[in-house]
């Protein structure tokens, strides 16, 4: 079989690693991204990318001032949206992400939040008339736009958010205004320095009373000069953990004055004489973070999947130590605990991106059905994007973590790309709804459900029909060769399951004693590890089902990498799996065994799995990950670009070093 991602001057072992894969590379990526079609657009847009100089970076960002990337970062946003036509502009998901990740890298710029929050909450929050008239402006790039709605004082409890915007019907006007210090936006991406406009999410107060947070779109900048407006005062709010070249910001308004219809009025409306029309649904106006927790898995899934590649090659060239004294080095992947460390961390990025593809069919489908009125899924992908961004950006952080350690000293290198990428998913178990907060959402639908069953009712949603379900009493399989996909779904449901009623009865317990919310909060650990559950499962489900479609000559690879994902999962929860006898513990231990078994056989495949991901060297921006292994040349030449080695000696030698040092010898 031809190789790809072979090539004359490659590192030997990477090079022997490839030969050894055993199912076709081109197919599997093809399996992996959506297609042959989809597959051979990357190429396309990777060739287009690498073909435009203006694309690429003067010098490895680390070595940037943060000033220097912030600059760099608009200046390729502004190529790249120059070049939009390189893509197809519908296929956000796909397209879009993929051009902008080999172009932005993990560095989020000045219109970030533009592309992922401001149009698209233009798209789903605004009336015919006030589409027609923003989202021609922000396509067009005529307006930069950013989502300001945390405040310093709030990001989760959105009831309580302090900015007001009072309708004042004499001018038909709404009054912005920042009451309190607590009250200043904060951390909105490209608000600092890069936006001139944004959607502000603020109370809105009609006719004496308070409706509740509701989006305007504000301009902040005048156009011409980008000074703030009269009444604005905005900034950037400093450096971050990771995402440097953004310049997220602060924003205060005194009194600003906003036409009516710059309220945002797709479902809920002020007429001019003040009337407040309600939405259909409540929470229709949160609907574009439903949106950005939904693309977020896949983004979630391609920083662990990076992180993976790059450990797993970085594993196969480095030589250390020796299996069988006196017969050599050994590849550092041939230690079972190197395996045992990365395997299950690719197995998660499988598991999330193939999730990635049900929600964004879900969100369309959501999409769809709103356009008509209905609001019978809201509900529904409100709880699964929720629990999904909770468990895959958790899981994807201390995935990259275990990757980064894993590569030893050259891990805690920035020329490994682990501390960006680190510092940019890690971002994501915070913004979008704080991830236990989050996890809380979703067992408020589970109990809901629990509910339901326990009145006897048999009309639950697909995703939690297993709570309905009576299920074995008992785990059956009696070798771990024996265990059928169906099995291993039963005995998760089961654990799901339990831990569903579990919560429920001390939730129920809890109320008799207390007044409902003082309940919730004296259960909420036993609820977010019911949301996990529920999660888990889910990925663990859909990630066999997907396997099930795969080529048939890709099928054992995936399968072994699936079981490996759900055996990793049960054998490191075995409490849950031993409550009520449920499983034995011989059956265990031949779980145990079963990843012992899944590590071995993935071991001749994994380089070749990760290459599968196709993730070209413009992408990783990683020395040891790259597609060639010559990874010791390349550290030496990565490290000659810091910017300390331009000169020999550091002027801070001889203001401070050497002056001691000549005197400390002078004394002696
Ligand atoms: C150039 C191209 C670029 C491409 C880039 C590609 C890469 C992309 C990667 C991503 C980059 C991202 C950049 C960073 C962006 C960060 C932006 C932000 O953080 S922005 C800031 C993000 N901020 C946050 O995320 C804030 C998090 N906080 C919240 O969302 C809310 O406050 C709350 C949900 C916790 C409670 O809300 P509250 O109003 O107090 O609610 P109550 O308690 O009164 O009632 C609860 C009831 O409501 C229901 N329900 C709730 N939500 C929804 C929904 N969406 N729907 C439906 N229902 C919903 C719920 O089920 C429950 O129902 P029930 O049980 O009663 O029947
Ligand atoms: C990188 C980044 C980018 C961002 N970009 C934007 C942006 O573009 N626009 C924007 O508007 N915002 C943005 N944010 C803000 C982000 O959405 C909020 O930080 C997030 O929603 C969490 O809110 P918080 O900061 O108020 O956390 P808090 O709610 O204060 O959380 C602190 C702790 O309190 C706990 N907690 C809070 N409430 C509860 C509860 N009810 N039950 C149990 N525990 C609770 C949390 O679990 C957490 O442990 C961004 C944040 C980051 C980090």
């Amino acid at each position: 079989m031809s190789n790809r991602w072979i090539q004359p001057g490659d590192n030997v072992d990477i090079t022997n690693e490839r030969k050894k894969c055993t199912f076709d590379i081109e197919k599997m990526s093809a399996f992996i991204h959506g297609g042959e079609d989809k597959l051979q657009r990357r190429r396309e847009i990777l060739e287009y990318v690498k073909s435009n100089k203006s694309l690429g970076d003067p010098q490895p960002i680390e070595f940037m001032t943060r000033n220097e990337r912030v600059e760099n970062a608009s200046r390729k946003i502004v190529e790249m949206t120059n070049n939009t036509d390189q893509i197809d502009g519908s296929d956000f998901f796909g397209e879009g992400m993929y051009y902008q990740a080999l172009t932005m890298g993990r560095d989020l710029h000045a219109m970030s939040l533009h592309y992922v929050m401001f149009i698209p909450t233009l798209q789903g929050q605004t009336d015919d008339e006030q589409l027609d008239h923003w989202l021609s402006l922000a396509i067009a790039r005529a307006i930069v736009g950013t989502y300001a709605q945390t405040e310093l004082g709030h990001g989760t409890n959105l009831s309580k958010l302090e900015t007001t915007a009072h309708y004042d019907p004499k001018t038909e006007e709404f009054v912005l205004n920042s009451p309190t210090i607590t009250a200043a936006k904060w951390w909105p991406g490209a608000l600092g320095k890069s936006s001139n406009y944004a959607v502000v999410v603020a109370q809105l107060y009609t006719q004496g009373e308070c409706k509740g947070p509701h989006p305007f779109i504000v301009q902040l900048r005048e156009m011409d000069t980008h000074k703030p407006l009269k009444g604005i005062t905005l900034g950037d709010i400093g450096p971050k953990l990771g995402i440097n070249g953004s310049d997220n910001g602060f924003l205060l308004f005194d009194h600003v004055r906003i036409p009516r219809r710059h309220m945002l009025m797709r479902y809920s409306k002020v007429l001019p004489d003040g009337t407040y029309i309600k939405p259909q649904h409540s929470k229709l106006g949160y609907g574009t973070m439903v949106f950005v927790r939904s693309i977020m898995i896949k983004d979630q899934a391609s920083q662990l999947g990076a992180a993976s590649t790059i450990a797993i090659r970085y594993a196969s060239v480095r030589r250390q130590g020796e299996i069988i004294p006196n017969s050599g080095e050994v590849q550092i992947l041939d230690y079972q605990t190197q395996q045992y460390r990365l395997f299950p961390q690719l197995a998660r990025a499988f598991a999330f991106l193939f999730a990635a593809y049900e929600i964004r069919d879900l969100y369309m489908k959501v999409t769809e059905q709103l356009t008509h009125g209905n609001t019978e899924l809201l509900p529904e992908i409100h709880a699964l994007s929720s629990g999904l961004k909770s468990v895959v950006s958790w899981d994807t952080a201390q995935g990259i973590e275990q990757c980064r350690l894993a590569c030893g000293g050259h891990g805690y290198s920035q020329a490994s790309a682990f501390p960006e990428i680190y510092g940019y998913a890690v971002g994501g178990c915070t913004y979008e709804g704080e991830n236990i907060v989050m996890l809380q959402q979703v067992a408020r639908f589970l109990m809901k459900a629990a509910e339901e069953v326990k009145k006897g009712s048999a009309n639950l949603a697909e995703i939690c029909a297993y709570i309905g379900r009576k299920g074995e009493q008992h785990s059956r399989f009696t070798s771990v060769d024996s265990y059928r996909d169906e099995d291993i779904v039963s005995d998760l449901e089961y654990v799901a399951r339990q831990q569903v009623f579990r919560a429920y009865e001390k939730l129920r317990k809890a109320q008799q004693q207390a007044n409902s919310e003082t309940a919730w909060n004296s259960c909420s650990v036993e609820l977010c590890k019911t949301s996990r559950w529920h999660v888990r499962l889910y990925l663990v489900k859909n990630f066999l089902a997907k396997v099930s479609t795969a080529p048939s000559d890709l099928r054992a690879v995936l399968h072994d990498v699936a079981r490996l994902y759900a055996f990793d999962i049960i054998t490191s929860s075995s409490g849950n799996f031993y409550e009520n006898g449920y499983m034995r513990e011989d059956q265990m231990n031949e779980i145990r065994e079963g990843v012992y078994k899944c590590l071995h056989r993935i071991r001749p495949n994994a380089v070749s799995l990760v290459d599968s991901w196709d993730y070209d060297d413009r992408e990783l921006k990683s020395v040891l990950g790259r597609r060639d292994g010559n990874v010791y040349p390349a550290l030496l030449e990565w490290a000659k670009q810091s910017p300390l080695n331009k000169t020999e000696v550091l002027p801070t030698f001889d203001k401070y070093l050497g002056p001691m040092m000549r005197e400390a010898k002078s004394k002696l």
